[in-house]
C-alpha cells in the first residue's frame, strides 16, 4: 500500500472484491402511457464468479424507490412493453408449469409475460433454439422476435430435431460458403437470425390466463429467405406494428458486405429495398409516430483516402428521396428517439469529452443541446407528453443512472435509482492542450485523493480503444479510480481519430495511426506532466485493442515510460488484416503500405520498456495471434535483458477462455491485480503480491 492510500477514506475502489461487487445499471424502457420505466440491473453472484441481471421499475415522478420486479438464477433481459402495458422480457428461467421432465432439458432463452396489473410473470414462448430479442410497437399489441434457426429446417418442430441431431452427435463443426465466420467472440453459424411475427392467442387486453403449452402463442416466420443477411443487424417495428424496417448485409464480392434497408410487411412477409446507397452502409432510426417517416443513420463507406463520417436521413416510408437530417452539423449523432408531435428527433453524439442530449428540429434542421453537463447519455426515451425525456446518465466520475429530462426547460435530475453514485477516491478535471497543428486535445484527468505538489502523483496514460471513440462515459472494464486509490493520476485523452471534436479530427489520423493520434498522445502527457501535482519521473502508458495498438506504437518510439500495460491489442498490422472478424472493414482502412508503414511489430528492436502483455483466446476482433507474436518477438528481438532462467521484465497475463473483454468477475480482478503489481514494480519500485488466485 501507498502512502498516498493510506490516508484516503476508503472506497469501494480501495478493494477489489467491493469493486466487482458493484451492480451495474444498463437499458431503459418507457411504457406507452409513460407511467413506467424499467432498467436492468447486474449483480454478482454468490461465489463471485458470474453476475445475474434482473429488472427493476424506477418511478418516473421521482417520488417512490426503485423496486425490483423479477427474480430468477437465470437472470432476465431484454424488456420490452406492449401496446397495452404488459412487460415482456427474456429469460432461461424454468416454467413452474412446466410438464415433468422439463427440468432436464437444456435452459434455453425464452419470452415472459408481466400483466400490467400485477401478478406472476408467464412464460409465453419457448424454443429450443432460444430467442435473442423481442420488438414491440407503441401503438398495437404487436410483437417481432428475433431468433436463430438452422437454415435447411422447414419448420420449428424440423429445426428442433436437427439441434438435436448435432447434439447428441456432439458436433460443433459449422460448414461455411460465405464471410464472416466469427463476430466479436461468437462463433456465427450454422443458425441464422429470421425475424417472427408472434402470434398471440386471446385478444389485446383480455387478462391473461395460464395457458397449456400447446395454446401459447405461436411464431411466423416472416423472413424465411434471409440467409445469413440478418446477423448483427439493428430493425425497428412502426408503431401501428405492420411494418419492420431492418439493415440487411447483402454480400458485395471478395468477402465484402454492406447494408442496405429493407421493408418487410409484418401480415404478409413480402420484403422490399428501401434504400441502397453503394457509398453508405445504413441502418433504421425510429419510425415518427404517424408512422410515415424513418430516421436513417448512414456510415460512409471508407477507403484508405477517404475516413468514416455519420450522418441522418429522413425517409418517407411510402416512397420517396432521402431528405439529409441537420447535414452541416460536425457531429456523429445516434438517433434515439421522436417527439410525439414528430416536429423533432432526440439524439446523442460525442461532444468534447461527453455525449449529451439534442434535439433536431426536422423543418428547419435547427440543432438544440438539452443537456449541458459533462455527461455521457444513452436509451434516451420520450414521455407521451413530449415535454419529458428519461436516459441512463454516466460519466467518469459515476456509472450509470437514471435520469428525467426536462426538454422545455432543459435541466436535469437524477431519479431514485437501483443504485447509489460510489464514493471516488479523487477527484477529475478536465485538460486541455494544442497539438502542432493547432488542434486542441481535450483530456480528463483523474487525481488521486492527496496529490499535491508536496506529494506529486505518479501519471498512467491511457489509450482509448476504437478509435473512433472518446473518453467520454463510465466504464467497468477499465476503472481509473481503482488506480487511483492506489495513489496514481491518470491521463483518458482524445486524440487524433476520436469522436465529438468533428470530422477534422478524424481526418488527421485516418491510415496515418503512427502519427497524429501518437503526437496527440505525447502532446497530452507533455502538458500534464509538467504540472507541480504530477511526478514527471514516475509514469506508465496502458490501452486497449486500439489503445494496445498505440501503447505497442509508443513501446517502439520512445523509452520516456517506466512500463506498459498493452491489453488485446494489434500488433503485426499485415497479419491482423485478414485474421480479424471483419477483415471486410479493415480492408477500408489501410493499404498495405500504408498498414506495413503504421504496424509497431516493425519496431521491436527499439523496446526497452519492460510491457505486461495482456490477450484472450477467444478474442475475434483482435485474434490472440497478435499477442502470441507480440509475446515471442519481444522476448527474441527487444531489447530487455534476459536472465539465464530466460526470464525477461517482460510478462504475458494469459486468458485461455476470455475474449476482447475479461469478462468473469474473478478474472477482471485478476486483470486489475496484475496490472497494479507490474505497475507497483516498474513505476513506483514497490514490491506487492500478486493475486493469489492465480496460485504462484
Ligand atoms: C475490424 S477492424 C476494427 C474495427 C473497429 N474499429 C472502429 O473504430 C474495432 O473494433 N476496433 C477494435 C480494434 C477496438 O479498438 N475496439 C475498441 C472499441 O470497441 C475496444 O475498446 O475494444
Amino acid at each position: 500500500m501507498t502512502p498516498e492510500s493510506e490516508q484516503q477514506p476508503e472506497t469501494p475502489f480501495h478493494d477489489l472484491d467491493r469493486f466487482i461487487a458493484m451492480p451495474r445499471l444498463a437499458s431503459l424502457v418507457l411504457s406507452p402511457d409513460g407511467s413506467r420505466l424499467v432498467t436492468t440491473v447486474a449483480t454478482l453472484n454468490a461465489k463471485a464468479t458470474e453476475y445475474g441481471t434482473a429488472l427493476w421499475e424506477v418511478d418516473p415522478r421521482g417520488e417512490q424507490s426503485a423496486r425490483r420486479i423479477t427474480s430468477s438464477a437465470k437472470g432476465e433481459t431484454g424488456a420490452s412493453f406492449l401496446a397495452g402495458g404488459d412487460l415482456l422480457f427474456t429469460s432461461a428461467r424454468p416454467d413452474p408449469e412446466g410438464a415433468e421432465g422439463d427440468a432436464a432439458k437444456e435452459p434455453t432463452n425464452a419470452i415472459w409475460r408481466l400483466p400490467a396489473r400485477g401478478g406472476e410473470a408467464q412464460l409465453v414462448l419457448s424454443r429450443q433454439g432460444g430467442v435473442r430479442s423481442v420488438l414491440t410497437s407503441s401503438g398495437a399489441e404487436a410483437a417481432i422476435v428475433v431468433a436463430d434457426v438452422l437454415p435447411g429446417s422447414t419448420d420449428e418442430g424440423d429445426d428442433g430435431a436437427r439441434r438435436k441431431v448435432r447434439k447428441e452427435a456432439k458436433v460443433a463443426a459449422i460448414l461455411h460458403s460465405g464471410y464472416p465466420v466469427r463476430y466479436w467472440d461468437a462463433d456465427l453459424g450454422p443458425a441464422e437470425p429470421r425475424y417472427f411475427a408472434l402470434e398471440e392467442q386471446g385478444s389485446p387486453g383480455e387478462p391473461l390466463r395460464t395457458v397449456d403449452a400447446a395454446d401459447r402463442p405461436k411464431l411466423r416466420n416472416i423472413t424465411p429467405t434471409a440467409g445469413s443477411t440478418l446477423r448483427n443487424v439493428k430493425q425497428v417495428i412502426s408503431p401501428d406494428g405492420s411494418v419492420v424496417v431492418t439493415s440487411v448485409r447483402i454480400p458485395v464480392g471478395q468477402g465484402g458486405l454492406r447494408s442496405i434497408l429493407a421493408r418487410i410487411d409484418v401480415a404478409t412477409g413480402e420484403r422490399s429495398v428501401l434504400l441502397d446507397d453503394p457509398g453508405y452502409d445504413l441502418s433504421p432510426g425510429p419510425i415518427s409516430p404517424d408512422g410515415a417517416t424513418l430516421v436513417v443513420h448512414r456510415a460512409r463507406r471508407t477507403t484508405a483516402e477517404v475516413a468514416p463520417q455519420q450522418t441522418l436521413g429522413l425517409l418517407p416510408l411510402a416512397g420517396g428521396d432521402l431528405l439529409p437530417l441537420a447535414a452541416e452539423w460536425d457531429r456523429w449523432p445516434s438517433p434515439a428517439a421522436w417527439l410525439p408531435d414528430g416536429s423533432a428527433v432526440l439524439v446523442t453524439a460525442d461532444e468534447e469529452g461527453a455525449s449529451p442530449v439534442f434535439l433536431i428540429d426536422v423543418a428547419t434542421d435547427a440543432v438544440t443541446r438539452v443537456t449541458g453537463d459533462a455527461a455521457s447519455y444513452t436509451d434516451a426515451v420520450v414521455a407521451p407528453d413530449g415535454r419529458t425525456a428519461y436516459a441512463l446518465r454516466s460519466s467518469y466520475e459515476f456509472p450509470p443512472e437514471v435520469v428525467t429530462i426536462d426538454l422545455i426547460n432543459r435541466t436535469v435530475a437524477a431519479l431514485r435509482g437501483p443504485v447509489e453514485r460510489p464514493a471516488l477516491p479523487g477527484r477529475l478535471e478536465r485538460v486541455e492542450t494544442t497539438a502542432d497543428d493547432g488542434q486542441l486535445i481535450g483530456s480528463w484527468l483523474v487525481l488521486p485523493t492527496g496529490a499535491d505538489p508536496a506529494r506529486p502523483a505518479p501519471l498512467l496514460l491511457w489509450i482509448h480503444g476504437g478509435p473512433l471513440g472518446s473518453w467520454n462515459a463510465w466504464t467497468w472494464r477499465w476503472s481509473p479510480w481503482l488506480l487511483a486509490a492506489q495513489g496514481y493520476a491518470v491521463l483518458l485523452p482524445d486524440p487524433a481519430l476520436s469522436t465529438g471534436y468533428g470530422q477534422h479530427m478524424i481526418d488527421r489520423g485516418w491510415g496515418q495511426w503512427g502519427k497524429a493520434p501518437f503526437t496527440d498522445l505525447m502532446a497530452a502527457t507533455d502538458a500534464v506532466v509538467v504540472r507541480d501535482d504530477i511526478d514527471e519521473t514516475r509514469t506508465a502508458a496502458m490501452g486497449g485493442s486500439f489503445g494496445g495498438y498505440m501503447a505497442n506504437w509508443i513501446a517502439g518510439h520512445t523509452d520516456r515510460f517506466a512500463a506498459i500495460v498493452t491489453h488485446a491489442s494489434l500488433w503485426a498490422l499485415d497479419q491482423f488484416g485478414p485474421t480479424t472478424d471483419a477483415s471486410y472493414y479493415w480492408e477500408k482502412e489501410m493499404t498495405p503500405e500504408m498498414a506495413s508503414d503504421n504496424s509497431p511489430h516493425h519496431h521491436v528492436e527499439n523496446i526497452s520498456t519492460p510491457m505486461l502483455v495482456i490477450h484472450g483466446d477467444k478474442d475475434y476482433r483482435v485474434p490472440i495471434g497478435e499477442g502470441l507474436r507480440l509475446w515471442y518477438e519481444l522476448l527474441s528481438r527487444s531489447q530487455l535483458a534476459v536472465d539465464e532462467d530466460g526470464r525477461t521484465d517482460h510478462r504475458f497475463l494469459y486468458f485461455p477462455d476470455e475474449n476482447h473483454w475479461i469478462l468473469k468477475p474473478q478474472h477482471a480482478k485478476v486483470w486489475y491485480g496484475v496490472v497494479g503489481h507490474f505497475l507497483a514494480h516498474h513505476v513506483l519500485g514497490n514490491r506487492t503480491d500478486l493475486p493469489p488466485e492465480l496460485g504462484l
